[in-house]
Formats: C-alpha cells, sequence, structure tokens
C-alpha cells in the first residue's frame, strides 16, 4: 500500500488545485478518463466551439435581413469536428506527462473507496493524509421504456458523431438541449424538443424562460408538457412515443439526444465507503471550507455543488489550495453570486434573483425591463426580442438580480455581476461609470436608470 502527503481524486477542476506551491507534496492523481474533465473534453470548452460555428451560419442565413444576401453552402461536419478535438485531444498525453515529469504519480483507473481514507485505485490501495476529491458528474439517463434498447447520444458522445443527421429528437429543454439545439439546426438538422415542463430552460427568469421558447418554437418543433412514453428503434433511427396536453404523438428522428441534467459520480467512488456524507441527490457534503465530514478530506466541483458550473469548480479549487497551504486560516468562497449563461441563441445570461423566486421567497423588489431595440446597437442589429431585466431592493437599492436574453448576454452582464459582488447600487453603476455609445451596454444602463 502506498502512502501519499495528498492523493487527488479526479483531474477536472481538481488538477487546478496543484500549484507550485503545493510540488513539495508526495503527490498522486488517480483519474480515469482524460486529464481535463467533462469541461475541456466533453463540456463547455468543445460545445462552444460548436456554438460559434453555428453563430457563423446562423449569421450568413439571417444575413439577409440586413440586405447583405449571403448563404450557408456547405457544412462540413468532419472538418468542424476533427478542427475541435484536434486541438483539445493532445491536452491530455501532454498533461499527464508533465504530471509524471514532475514526480506526481499518476493512476489511470477509477478510484473506489474501501474505508476512510484508503482508495483503491484500479487494483492498488493508496492512502494518503489528505484526499481532494473532484470527481465530476456523468449525464442522468431517464427510466423511459425501450431506451436502453435503442442507440442513442449524450453529451459526452454527440460532439464526435460521424456525420450531421438529417432529423435529431431531444429529450429533455434545459442548458444542453438548448445549445446543441442551436448547434444542429444551424447545421441544417431537422430537430424536435420534447419538454417535460411547460416552457424551456425552467430555471430562467420566467419571462426569459417565456422568450426563449417563443423563440425556439418558431424555428423547430418543440413539444412542452410533454412525457415521452416508449422508445423503439426505427429502420432510419429512432421512433418516441409522447404524451402531450393534446394527445400522443409519434416522433421520428435519425439520432437521440438524451439530456435531461447530471449525477454525481459519488456512487462509482463509493463514497458511502470512505465515510463520505452525501445529500439526498448524492452530492458529497462540505462545509463553507469544502470539508467533507472525514478530517483531512476535501471535495469540490459537481461532485459537490448543484451549480454544474465550471466557473464556480474553479473557484471552489482555489478555496480548496488556500486552504490546503493555510490550515489555521481557512477561506471559504466569498463570492456566493453564481451566474451562468447559456450559449444558445438568442444567448441567455442570468445572476441572482429571478421575479419568480423573488415572489415565492416574499422578498420586496424594483424591477426594470428594457428592450435592447432602445438602445442605438439594438437598432442597429435590428433586433425586436432582446431585453434587459434587471431587479433591485427597494430599500438600499442594491441589484438583486439580472437576466438578459439577446446578442452578447454573457458578456453584458458582467457589470451587474460586478455590482452585486461588490454590494453597489443600481445607481451607482448606472451613474458613476460611462457606458461606451453606442455600445449595446447602453440597454444595461437604460434598465438600471429606469429602477
Ligand atoms: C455539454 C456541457 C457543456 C457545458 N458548458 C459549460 C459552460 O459553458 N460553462 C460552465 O460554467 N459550465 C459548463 N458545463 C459544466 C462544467 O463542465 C462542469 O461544471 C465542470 O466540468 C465540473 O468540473 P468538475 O471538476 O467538478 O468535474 P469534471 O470536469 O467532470 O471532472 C471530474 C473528473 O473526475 C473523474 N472521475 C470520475 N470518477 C472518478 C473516480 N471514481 N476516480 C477518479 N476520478 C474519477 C472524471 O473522469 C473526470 O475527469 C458544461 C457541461 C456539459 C456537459
Ligand atoms: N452554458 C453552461 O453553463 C452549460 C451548458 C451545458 C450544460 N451545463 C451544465 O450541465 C447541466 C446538465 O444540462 P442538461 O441540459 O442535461 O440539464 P438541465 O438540468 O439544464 O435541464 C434538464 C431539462 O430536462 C427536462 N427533463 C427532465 N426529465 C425529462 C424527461 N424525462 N423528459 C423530458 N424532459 C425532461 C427538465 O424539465 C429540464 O428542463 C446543467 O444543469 C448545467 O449545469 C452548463
Amino acid at each position: 500500500m502506498r502512502h501519499y502527503d495528498l492523493v487527488l481524486l479526479g483531474a477536472g477542476s481538481g488538477n487546478m488545485v496543484l500549484t507550485a506551491e503545493l510540488a513539495h507534496l508526495r503527490t498522486a492523481i488517480v483519474e480515469p478518463d482524460r486529464f481535463g474533465g467533462t469541461c475541456l473534453n466533453r463540456g463547455c470548452i468543445p460545445s462552444k466551439m460548436f456554438v460559434v460555428t453555428a453563430d457563423a451560419a446562423e449569421g450568413a442565413r439571417e444575413a439577409a435581413r440586413l440586405g447583405v444576401h449571403a448563404g450557408v453552402e456547405r457544412v462540413d461536419w468532419k472538418a468542424i469536428r476533427d478542427r475541435i478535438f484536434h486541438r483539445i485531444d493532445p491536452l491530455h498525453d501532454s498533461a499527464v506527462d508533465y504530471r509524471r515529469a514532475n514526480g506526481i504519480d499518476v493512476f489511470t483507473e477509477p478510484g473506489r473507496f474501501i474505508a476512510p481514507k484508503v482508495v483503491l485505485a484500479g487494483s492498488e490501495e493508496i492512502t494518503a493524509d489528505t484526499f481532494v476529491v473532484s470527481v465530476g458528474s456523468r449525464p442522468t439517463v431517464p427510466d423511459i421504456p425501450g431506451l436502453d434498447g435503442v442507440p442513442y447520444h449524450t453529451s459526452d458522445t454527440v460532439m464526435r458523431i460521424d456525420d450531421l443527421p438529417a432529423s435529431m429528437a431531444v429529450i429533455g429543454g434545459g442548458f444542453i438541449a438548448a445549445e446543441f439545439g442551436h448547434v444542429f439546426s444551424s447545421f441544417g438538422t431537422d430537430l424536435t424538443i420534447v419538454q417535460r415542463g411547460p416552457r424551456l430552460l425552467m430555471a430562467e427568469d420566467e419571462q426569459v424562460s417565456a422568450r426563449f421558447t417563443e423563440l425556439v418554437s418558431r424555428r423547430h418543433r418543440v413539444l412542452l408538457d410533454a412525457a415521452v412514453t416508449s422508445v423503439e428503434r426505427r429502420a432510419d433511427g429512432v421512433a418516441l412515443t409522447v404524451t402531450c396536453p393534446g394527445g400522443d404523438q409519434v416522433v421520428e428522428a435519425e439520432t437521440l439526444l438524451v439530456c435531461v441534467g447530471r449525477r454525481p459520480n459519488t456512487d462509482r467512488l463509493d463514497a458511502a465507503a470512505g465515510g463520505l456524507a452525501l445529500d439526498e441527490h448524492g452530492h458529497i457534503v462540505t462545509d463553507d471550507a469544502y470539508r467533507t465530514s472525514v478530517p483531512g478530506v476535501w471535495a469540490l466541483g459537481d461532485a459537490v455543488n448543484h451549480f454544474q458550473l465550471k466557473h464556480m469548480a474553479n473557484a471552489e479549487s482555489r478555496v480548496v489550495q488556500h486552504n490546503l497551504l493555510h490550515p489555521q486560516d481557512v477561506k471559504t468562497l466569498s463570492n456566493r453570486v453564481a451566474p451562468h449563461a447559456v450559449f444558445t441563441s438568442p444567448q441567455i445570461a442570468s445572476v441572482g434573483l429571478t421575479e419568480q423566486e423573488a415572489r415565492r421567497r416574499k422578498i420586496e423588489y424594483l424591477v426594470s425591463v428594457r428592450d435592447y431595440a432602445d438602445a442605438a446597437y439594438g437598432w442597429a442589429l435590428e433586433d425586436t426580442t432582446s431585453f434587459v431585466k434587471v431587479l433591485a431592493n427597494p430599500v438600499d437599492r442594491t441589484i438583486l438580480g439580472a437576466h438578459i436574453i439577446g446578442p452578447q448576454a454573457a458578456t453584458l452582464i458582467q457589470p451587474l455581476i460586478q455590482a452585486m459582488s461588490l454590494g453597489q447600487t443600481a445607481d451607482q453603476v448606472a451613474r458613476d461609470v460611462l457606458y461606451i455609445h453606442p455600445a449595446l451596454t447602453e440597454a444595461v444602463e437604460q434598465a438600471l436608470l429606469d429602477l
């Protein structure tokens, strides 16, 4: 049995804990798959490389609106796929080589706790004074009759398929349905989205979610309040039987994408055998400093939290790194403002309280909504559907939440995230800084001035 000072379980965000300050420790990394984890290999990075490509196709198709008569002659799926993964795939080998060259043992089989602070890495038992558990999450597969008998994709596989499908059915109506729906439909795939709830992107502010659902429904088939009751194989793909408010429908498609959420990988790690307390969703329970129920075992990322976002996992890895170095001065995540963006069309970005959440929690609020069309750049875009929405505290006028749907939403929201993080009031952000004219940020300025 080998003993280490530090063992990292999972080399996604956990790998970032290991900076030069910890180089003196005898360390092992257990990673059965690819260094970089979900984000680099099958998540944020490749999906956004596809999204940017899809934006180009969509831009060409829509240019006629502005009087530029372009079009999409051909989408070379294989060339796009290979361009993306030829950049990503070599990074794994170089990351492993780098770690090994620096004296770190890399185990390439899955780790599994067999007792508190004892892990079976493949067939070898290892122990450590300190563990950092960051084993991430994986796609949930719903229990639908027939699904296990048909070929289907999840986000893990759909970006590497050989040919662009003529048609695709998507089960789910969240982040991945929105982003991959944009990618495949922009490339010319005929899309049907089957969503259990009454709108797409149900977790967004209801006004944003309603606008997005309306816009997507104009472009392709969207079945809402829909339950897939069975799936069967057809000669040229799959057929889904879907129960909708209007009655049963059959959806036929060449390819099926399943994206109904993700679950933490703590079952495969046998976190319970390691003595780690889990919540009802299988997430590892930690305190605010990311200490688990076992002294010396820390945990972060998708295995821990409900955000399932890379910037949150990154922030947590920085906190854990600090805490390993400074056990007498542990930090917590100082800033609990957790923004996100959905890189779809139109883009969506959000931070803080939604209007429905404010009502549910009986929180008093001021709200303002400004259309992009009210700002000069919105005119230039000939935009008719995008808006900025801001919620503020009526007493101290701090910003409670912000929600944007439209071009560049993920970038436009950043000053509002900053204001919330720094406790600035809507008036300070609106009046104490200059907004570049005629940038789209003027829509943000106008929404703030309206409060
Ligand atoms: C399609 C898609 C797009 C996304 N886009 C975005 C985005 O645009 N922005 C954003 O913020 N977030 C995005 N996310 C979410 C983001 O990828 C995750 O929040 C992030 O990767 C979580 O990091 P992590 O280190 O916790 O887990 P992971 O990155 O999943 O890393 C966990 C690692 O642990 C390893 N592991 C698993 N089991 C074991 C075991 N038993 N022993 C040892 N190692 C193990 C895994 O192989 C993996 O490498 C996206 C996710 C998906 C699926
Ligand atoms: N831009 C980003 O930050 C980004 C992009 C992609 C993924 N992610 C992360 O990955 C996670 C997983 O994404 P996701 O889209 O799989 O999950 P999600 O939680 O975003 O959405 C799942 C959707 O599926 C629906 N659903 C659940 N069961 C269903 C069923 N049986 N039939 C039909 N619909 C059903 C739900 O109503 C929900 O709308 C996200 O929560 C997010 O944290 C982030």
